[in-house]
């Protein structure tokens, strides 16, 4: 395979700068390099700027690789795989450097100027430029489960969703599904999802109870969230459910802004924002929803997604976590989901727009609408989980599709 022409970033901190300027130089006589961008520094800043600053011109894809150097070559490494997306290694030998993009696919090779020779280092470098990771290799698949650890793992809803459920079936509901997690026979894979139930707020502290009495590892893992929040932590605000306190009794995921709440309750974007920023702001996760109102063309669908999605993004600032479930309005409550293509490229394009691909933050992209057991099979892939409702109200259903989302 032959090597492209490669724009790389180059940066060290104080200790590193000799053998940074060498191999920028050797880099800038390199046929196979087009571009060199020096992010410093030749002064005191701290290396995790310089490799953070770099690492980032990777992700955005400015660069296609980098070089960092500092004493050892590890600090740099730690913190450029920090930025998302990055896969940084420091090595010192030839075999690392090309086991480094042969199978791992990382853009960003660290060295230590206090650990190798000046002639080494650039050698190494050199040869570096000579390898291509092959999309197609063996290794791809395992690069892919990095990246699938980095996004964490994906989420599920359970009922009871809405305001479906007594207190009574509730309760019933949330032993059963934590004693069908509790068999034996329930796959290791199902460890790797995050599964939520998202209780009405009256029952909410008794199913996190039950979570946390549940008999196996897997059972208590399960995630309790709340159905809404109030944007204000206390004060004379009757009737509204504190932030403050759904954290105080375990709550970890707050939806917000369902359709309904939208179309019955008055929320807007704005409000929807507030209350997640209050959400991030008690230490838990915001689980938003967005999808268009009108069954229609993908651009318009993902333009109108992305007006809710900027909005709660822009509220809870960049490095909070934030699961969206994108439920198309029109496919809530009907017999069939909507079709797998539709809901992979309106998601395909949120995440790949530069509010979403941009930030530190993790954003998990579930599927809600009609989903129940056989869909995530088609929706993998662009789709990190799903948010159920009538299809998770009988526990054996919900079991289904938490194996196929688990991939057992
Ligand atoms: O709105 C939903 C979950 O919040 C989807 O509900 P249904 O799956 O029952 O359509």
């Amino acid at each position: 395979m032959s090597a492209p022409q490669w724009r790389i970033a180059v940066g060290c901190d104080d200790a590193g700068v000799g053998y940074k300027n060498k191999i920028k130089a050797d880099f800038e006589a390199d046929p196979r390099v087009s571009k060199v961008i020096d992010v410093g520094a030749d002064d005191k800043t701290a290396y995790p700027h310089i490799a953070a600053a770099a690492a980032k011109l990777v992700a955005s894809g400015e660069v296609d690789r980098a070089l960092l150097i500092c004493g050892t070559g590890l600090g740099v490494a730690i913190a450029a795989n920090k930025i998302k997306g990055i896969r940084a290694v420091t090595a010192h030998d030839s075999f690392s450097v090309e086991r480094a993009v042969l199978s791992n696919n990382a853009q960003v090779l660290c060295m230590g100027e206090r650990v190798v020779g000046l002639e080494l280092a650039r050698r190494l470098a050199k040869e570096w430029l000579g390898y291509v990771f092959d999309e197609k290799s063996a290794s791809a698949a395992k690069v892919a489960v990095i990246h699938e650890y980095e996004n964490g793992e994906g989420g599920l809803s359970g009922a009871p969703e809405e305001m479906y459920f007594s207190a009574a079936r509730t309760s019933s509901y949330v032993s059963t599904v934590l004693s069908l997690l509790s068999d034996p026979d329930v796959p290791a894979s199902l460890s790797d999802i995050d599964i939520f139930i998202i209780p009405d707020h009256v029952t909410l502290s008794g199913v996190i109870s039950q979570v946390a009495s549940a008999s196996s590892p897997l059972a208590r893992s399960v995630l309790v969230g709340a159905q809404d929040c109030y944007s204000e932590d206390f004060g004379s605000f009757t009737g509204e459910v504190s932030p403050s306190v759904l954290k105080e009794v375990g709550c970890v995921i707050v939806e917000l802004g369902h359709a309904e709440r939208r179309r019955l309750f008055g929320e807007t974007d704005e409000s929807t924002a507030a209350k997640a920023a209050a959400v991030v702001r008690n230490g838990m996760v915001p689980l938003v929803c967005v999808g268009e109102v009108e069954k229609g063309e993908v651009a318009v669908a993902a333009e109108e997604v992305m007006g809710q999605v900027r909005s709660v993004l822009e509220a809870v600032g960049e490095e909070a976590e934030v699961v969206l479930a994108y439920e198309p309005v029109w496919a809530i409550g009907k017999a069939e989901p909507a079709g797998w293509e539709y809901v992979c490229e309106v998601v395909r394009r949120v995440r790949g727009s530069k509010e979403v691909s941009g930030r530190k933050g993790s954003v998990r992209i579930v599927y809600g609408g009609s989903a129940g057991p056989g869909l995530f099979e088609r929706l993998k892939g662009d789709v990190d989980g799903l948010f159920l409702g009538r299809f998770a109200h009988e526990a054996e259903g919900f079991l289904k599709t938490l194996r196929e989302v688990g991939g057992a």
